[in-house]
C-alpha cells in the first residue's frame, strides 16, 4: 500500500512559449485509495501522471511517494497507457514475466505472482497468444496483469480505456473494479469520462483548464462492490448532475 503526497506542484514546459502546465497542485492520495482525474483536454491531467511516474520532474513544489522525493520511475509504480506497447513476438506470459526476469526477481516468485494476476484479469486461457491474436480490451489487459506482476502498488492509468469500443470499456472497468476490490493498490486514473470516473473512484479531482489546477475534490458516496448496474441509480446521476456543474462554472 503506497502513499502519495504532492504539495505545491508546478510545472512549466521550457520553449520558445513556456507552457505553464501545472500551477500548484496539492493532492494527497491515501494508500489504497482509487483517485479519478478528471478534465479537459490540455489540463495537465497526463502530466501530472508522469510527474508521479517520474518520467518528469516539476518545476517547483514536492512530490513524496511513500515519504521519499520522486526523481526517476520505479517498479512500485506501474503505469498503464490507452496502448499496452506489449513486445508483439513475445507470448502474454513472456510479455509478463518480462519486467521480473529482466531486473532479477526470483523465478518462482514471479512465476506466482504472474499465474495470479493473468487470472484475477482472466487472461489463463490466453498465456499463449501473441499480442496481434488478441483483441484491444484483451491486450490492455494483458498490460494491467503486466504491472500488477511487477508488484507495483501503485497504478497510474493515463485513459487506459480511451481506445476501446463503447461494450469493451464497460468490460473493462468492471475488470478493473473487481481487481481492485481483490488487491487494493493505490490507483491514480485519468480520465475525460465523468461515468468512468465515479463508477471507479473514491474521489474524483476534477482539473481547470491550463494551467492545470485542482478545482474541486468529490468524494463519491456510492456502495461497494460496485458494477455497472450503479451507473443508472438515481444517488450516479445526482452527483453526475453536481460533477457537470461544477465543471461549468
Ligand atoms: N513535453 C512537453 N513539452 C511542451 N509542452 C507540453 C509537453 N507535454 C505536454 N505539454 C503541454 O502541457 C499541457 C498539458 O498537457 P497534458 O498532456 O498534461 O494534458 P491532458 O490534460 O493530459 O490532455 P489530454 O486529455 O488531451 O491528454 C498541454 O498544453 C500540452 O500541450
Amino acid at each position: 500500500m503506497s502513499r502519495i503526497s504532492i504539495s505545491k506542484v508546478s510545472k512549466v514546459y521550457p520553449g520558445a512559449t513556456p507552457v505553464h502546465a501545472l500551477d500548484s497542485i496539492d493532492l494527497d492520495i491515501e494508500p489504497g485509495e482509487f483517485i479519478a482525474l478528471l478534465g479537459p483536454s490540455g489540463c495537465g491531467k497526463s502530466t501530472l501522471l508522469n510527474l508521479i511516474a517520474g518520467f518528469e520532474q516539476g518545476t517547483s513544489g514536492g512530490l513524496l511517494v511513500n515519504g521519499h522525493q520522486v526523481d526517476k520511475p520505479g517498479p512500485e509504480r506501474g503505469v498503464v497507457f490507452q496502448e499496452a506497447a506489449l513486445f508483439p513476438w513475445l507470448t502474454v506470459w513472456e510479455n509478463v514475466v518480462f519486467g521480473p526476469k529482466v531486473n532479477g526477481t526470483q523465478k518462482t516468485e514471479y512465476e506466482v505472482r504472474a499465474r495470479e494476476m493473468l487470472d484475477i484479469t482472466g487472461l489463463s486461457g490466453f498465456v499463449d497468444h501473441l499480442p496481434v491474436q488478441l483483441s484491444g480490451g484483451m491486450r490492455q489487459r494483458v498490460g494491467i496483469a503486466r504491472v500488477l506482476t511487477l508488484g507495483s502498488k501503485i497504478l497510474l492509468m493515463d485513459e487506459p480505456f480511451g481506445a476501446l469500443d463503447a461494450q469493451t470499456r464497460l468490460t473493462m472497468q468492471e475488470l478493473l473494479l473487481s481487481v481492485w476490490q481483490k488487491l487494493r493498490t493505490t490507483v491514480l486514473f485519468v480520465t475525460h469520462d465523468i461515468d468512468e470516473a465515479i463508477l471507479l473512484a473514491d474521489r474524483i479531482c476534477v482539473m481547470s483548464a491550463r494551467p492545470g489546477r485542482i478545482n474541486s475534490q468529490i468524494n463519491v458516496p456510492l456502495d461497494r462492490p460496485r458494477t455497472i448496474e450503479d451507473t443508472t441509480t438515481r444517488e450516479f446521476n445526482d452527483l453526475k448532475r453536481e460533477i457537470l456543474m461544477q465543471i461549468r462554472h
